[in-house]
């Protein structure tokens, strides 16, 4: 077993949209991060919640096997996709917000999801929310234990999401443009704590973002999708030095500060 997730010959279409994701072929390693980028309308969310099994009911897997860890999660029921999700592979959104109750503290959100995975006391729950929160640099874990999700920033809110994420220690994240809501700054340090989560935890890491600096700054490998096919697949060197497709090429010279990478 080399490879911690293997996608093969995958297309997926919407009711009325025709293929928006063609015979997709791709695979993550243990510890990888793939960056994922293209235009709007490439296929790219649509490829990651294909992987988590969450697509829209209009949707249809029309071919293709997911394979992770050797097994064949394409095949898997809702049972063991209950099993799977968030405590294997877990997903970070752009909008924190929409999965966060926003009645509800977050401390007891925190602590429900750990004991709806685990089967541990809350007074334990409580001390490894608090401690994950630590880790991603909330360093006040009580103040954040006891607040409401409006009472925290953007960036807050989606290191909390990231938190609660790890809780699980899910092997394989995706994140679907988890930094673009936020400002520039928050932008830089949430980037930083997802490389983090590999290094501290060997989570392998699929970001979907439609920045190449953000993908090029944290990715081993890039990937660059185009109308629902991939058109570029190679180490984040290659596809920023010598880049093969007209359109990767443009994607780059957007971004002034690469030209010098
Ligand atoms: N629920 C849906 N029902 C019908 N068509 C959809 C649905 N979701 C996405 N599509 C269509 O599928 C195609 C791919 O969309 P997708 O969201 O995967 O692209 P994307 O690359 O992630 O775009 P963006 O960067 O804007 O998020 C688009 O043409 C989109 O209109």
């Amino acid at each position: 077993m080399c490879k911690l997730l293997e996608i093969k010959s995958l297309t997926v279409r919407y009711d009325g949209e025709g293929d928006v994701i063609k015979n997709i072929n791709m695979d993550v390693g243990y510890k990888e991060i793939i960056g994922i980028v293209g235009e709007s309308g490439s296929g790219k969310t649509t490829l990651i919640r294909t992987i988590i099994n969450l697509l829209a009911p209009s949707s249809e897997v029309v071919s293709g096997d997911i394979i992770f860890e050797d097994k064949n999660i394409r095949k898997y029921n809702k049972e063991a996709w209950r099993k799977l999700r968030n405590n294997e592979i877990a997903m970070i959104f752009q909008n924190p917000g929409a999965y966060l109750n926003p009645i509800i503290k977050i401390g007891k959100q925190f602590v429900e999801s750990i004991r709806n995975h685990r089967d541990i006391s809350k007074a334990e729950a409580i001390i490894q929310a608090k401690a994950i929160l630590e880790k991603m640099h909330l360093d006040d874990s009580d103040r954040i234990m006891n607040a409401y999700p409006f009472q925290l920033s953007g960036g807050m809110k989606q290191r909390v999401a990231i938190a609660m994420a790890l809780a699980m220690k899910p092997k394989l994240i995706l994140a679907d443009e988890p930094t673009s809501a936020l400002d520039v700054k928050t932008q830089a340090q949430i980037v930083n704590e997802l490389i983090s989560l590999r290094n501290n935890f060997d989570t392998s890491i699929i970001i979907v973002t439609h920045n190449i600096g953000v993908a090029a700054y944290m990715s081993d490998r890039i990937i660059v999708m185009n109308q629902g096919e991939i058109v570029e697949n190679d180490t984040k060197k290659e596809v920023i030095t010598q880049p093969k497709m007209e359109y990767t090429k443009q994607l780059l010279a957007a971004i002034p500060e690469l030209k010098g990478f």
